[in-house]
């Protein structure tokens, strides 16, 4: 959405005022609706889509307060901008808690007041692009959950939407917190196998002498301590899907046995001579390199053969940097609901500390760090103080282009900027343009004309 088909209203019991400041917001393109009185600004606010009100604080009828309150009944994605006096500064403030975007000073600087309002629009269409991109992502793959719109994700989730409704076996890579997990679910979720059981089993958390018998389960005084005859995982995923976390902390021996289950289908309980028949799909995931592993006699190889059909592999966050808008919008969504906070915003600063770090706990810790914030902070929006401590605050450490010569041309020098703004955000176009103080499209065209893509 452009400023073309922004609507602003103007609620101020002083009619001259109200339409001069119409008229100049009109001037740079944007669609004015005046109200001359609280009342009629109310029922502008019931019966109209608002993206903008800009009200006084001290009206005849009603008060800048009011109308907040009922905007945000009503129209909960509409942005608010107070005007005020000296003397109410205070209740602005007030305000500024209970949701209002911001606040302007009596007289009003109207290029103060433009850039307020650009700025406030230029939020909202980022929230309605993400959320609408989330949504053409999840029509198109049916895929709910998954959050990525880089092309690395955007791979991840075709294949998953090819694969999940066949039996294949699966191999899922990827750094802690990438997700392995999640895409298991979906796998399972999207398949026919859906309506039955999903087990799920990490390997590294169960000791090695128990592991066997979690697998396969066992018959009664097969081993000290065996006092019940004992169903494995693999006997409850019958017909289901098996997740075996972790994969590359299975021990030799249990990888032989697995090795076994994955060529005939069948298993045998610990200290029963019977073989069952199990109808499983085996999704595995591990964070380590098995090829190492199988190099470290480790790992079999004939096992890593075996469940290599299908391999998807995630990128680690630092990687995919371009998602993190999305991710952040996401998350704070969801927190906001869960802690039953209005939904929150996030300042531009904390938002570009957020783009620079780098994430080694992938998207669980990107995910933990917004919960907190969301718990702690005061605010209707999530700041720089409100960031874990262990995440660097310093905001202003730009990568310095050291390519500017005198004697370069405009269009070096620009190529140079593109270059480095880019490089800063992580290549993050939305954030980039951002920075650069120009709209996504015409960066997009500047990357196309220099071959910069
Ligand atoms: N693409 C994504 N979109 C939204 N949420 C995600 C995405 N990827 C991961 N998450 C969330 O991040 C958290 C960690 O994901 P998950 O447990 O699937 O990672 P993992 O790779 O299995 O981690 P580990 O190797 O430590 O077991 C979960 O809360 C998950 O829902």
């Amino acid at each position: 959405m452009s400023q073309y088909n922004t609507t602003i209203l103007i609620i101020d019991d002083n009619e001259e005022h109200a339409n001069a400041t119409a008229e100049a917001i009109q001037k740079v393109g944007y669609k004015c609706i005046v109200a001359t009185s609280g009342k009629a600004g109310l029922k502008i606010i019931e019966t109209e889509e608002i993206d903008v009100v800009i009200t006084d604080l001290i009206m005849h009828d009603f008060s800048g307060m009011e109308i907040l309150k009922a905007t945000k009944e009503k129209l909960p994605e509409a942005e608010i901008i107070l005007i005020t006096g000296y003397g109410t500064v205070e209740t602005a403030v007030d305000a500024m808690q209970k949701g209002a975007a911001t606040f302007l000073l009596k007289p009003i600087n109207i290029n103060h007041l433009r850039a307020e309002i650009n700025k406030l629009v230029e939020k909202q269409n980022l929230v309605r692009n993400n959320i609408l991109l989330q949504k053409q992502l999840d029509e198109k793959y049916g895929l709910t959950g998954i959050i990525g719109n880089s092309a690395s994700m955007q791979k991840v989730l075709t294949m998953v939407n090819q694969i999940s409704g066949t039996n294949a076996t699966v191999l899922i890579t990827g750094e802690s917190g990438t997700g392995k997990e999640l895409i298991a679910k979906t796998i399972h979720n999207n398949s026919l196998r859906k309506h039955n059981p999903l087990v799920i089993l990490n390997s590294a958390a169960i000791p090695e002498n128990i592991l066997e018998s979690e697998l396969f389960g066992h018959e009664k005084g097969s081993f000290t301590g065996a006092l019940y005859q004992r169903k494995g995982k693999f006997e409850y995923a019958h017909r289901g899907t098996f997740f075996l976390d972790e994969i590359g902390d299975m021990p030799l021996s249990a990888q032989a046995k697995l090795l076994r289950v994955l060529e005939d289908g069948m298993i045998t309980r610990i200290g029963s001579n019977e073989s069952i028949e199990v109808d499983v799909r085996l999704i595995a995931a591990t964070n380590q390199e098995l090829g190492n592993l199988i190099k470290e006699g480790k790992f079999r190889e004939d096992l890593y053969f075996r469940l290599n059909v299908i391999r998807i592999k995630l990128p680690p966050l630092r990687e995919r940097l371009e998602d993190i808008p999305l991710l952040l919008d996401a998350f704070i969504r969801e927190f906001s609901r869960l802690y039953s906070k209005e939904i929150l915003q996030i300042t531009p600063e904390a938002r570009k500390i957020l783009l620079r770090y780098q994430w080694p706990g992938n998207i669980r810790e990107l995910k933990n760090c917004i919960e907190s914030m969301v718990v702690i902070t005061t605010k209707k929006y999530l700041d720089v103080e409100d960031l874990p401590d262990h995440i660097e605050k310093k905001s202003d450490e730009m990568p310095v282009s050291h390519g500017l010569m005198a004697g370069m041309t405009m269009e070096d020098a620009e190529i140079e900027l593109i270059k480095c703004t880019l490089a800063s955000v992580g290549g993050n176009r939305e954030e980039a343009a951002r920075m650069l103080g120009i709209g996504e499209r015409t960066l997009y065209r500047k990357l196309d004309l220099y071959r910069l893509k």
